[in-house]
């Protein structure tokens, strides 16, 4: 009995769009909310949202019976954390801040077992491996792992191309917001010169052979980024949507408050 197959991982190899939220609640229950809306991923955000290893395991349990494919980030390239997020069932990762090659082919060996990588062994105990209950896990983990790494920076984007012929990198996302401070528009993530960058860069990704990823939640944006490629299209954040909804229905009835 091998590894539970990456379904996201085939569908974005075979350049399917697929369209997801980003769930920054960091709790399952908004977790299992949010995958009864039909989205193709979710992704649970372990770098800017309130998440440690067990909520996100918590979350995972909730979307992974769901048709919405799991996806994780991570704060950063920490082979441990990558280990501990792998160990608790993730089979798609997004890690921030790659800038280099050689940064990402540390990646890809972090979230490979031996003899590709130097992922720790603890299958015995993981729930990734259903508590060896798979007995087959460690031999055929490695193929279902799907590791996409995020460019946003202006270093990053100028070894765009050397990221994207690393072997084990499956798919390459642009970070709009952190690459607009990196260019120094801070905040301003549609900026001309900033979605000249993202939507070359999408363009750049996709010819690569590679899944294009990218985060905006303007619809016209949505749309660029998707003509120019974008594959892994993230178009919304939870906590954004909750917010403004929450924030809208205030409004209104503060409008029709009965004068006293
Ligand atoms: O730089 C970006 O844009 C991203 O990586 C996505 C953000 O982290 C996300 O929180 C939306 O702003």
């Amino acid at each position: 009995m091998p590894a539970p197959h990456n379904h996201l991982k085939s569908r974005l190899a075979k350049g399917e769009v697929l369209h997801g939220c980003w769930l920054g609640m960091a709790d399952p229950y908004m977790a299992q909310i949010a995958a009864t809306a039909g989205f193709d991923w979710l992704l649970i955000d372990g770098e800017h949202a309130p998440n440690d290893i067990r909520s996100i395991m918590a979350q995972l349990a909730v979307v992974e019976p769901s048709p919405s494919a799991a996806v994780v980030r991570l704060p950063d390239g920490d082979a441990a954390k990558i280990k501990q997020v792998l160990d608790i069932g993730a089979q798609t990762i997004l890690v921030p801040m790659v800038e280099s090659a050689e940064q990402a082919r540390e990646l890809v060996r972090a979230t490979r077992y031996a003899p590709q990588g130097f992922r720790g062994v603890g299958s015995a105990l993981a729930r990734a491996s259903r508590f060896a209950a798979i007995p087959d896990y460690l031999t055929t983990a490695n193929e279902q792992i799907c590791l996409i790494v995020q460019v946003e920076t202006v270093a990053g984007m100028a070894a765009l191309d050397d990221i994207l012929g690393v072997e084990g990198v499956d798919g390459v996302f642009i970070g709009p917001s952190d690459l607009a401070a990196d260019m120094g528009h801070l905040g301003q993530a549609a900026h001309h010169a900033v979605k000249t960058a993202v939507l070359g860069g999408l363009r750049r990704i996709r010819e690569a052979g590679k899944a294009a990823g990218v985060l905006v939640t303007d619809p016209a944006y949505i749309d660029d980024c998707r003509t120019a490629g974008a594959n892994f299209l993230g178009v919304g954040i939870d906590v954004t949507i909750f917010a403004g909804a929450m924030r809208r229905l205030a409004a209104e009835v503060a409008t029709k408050k009965p004068t006293i």
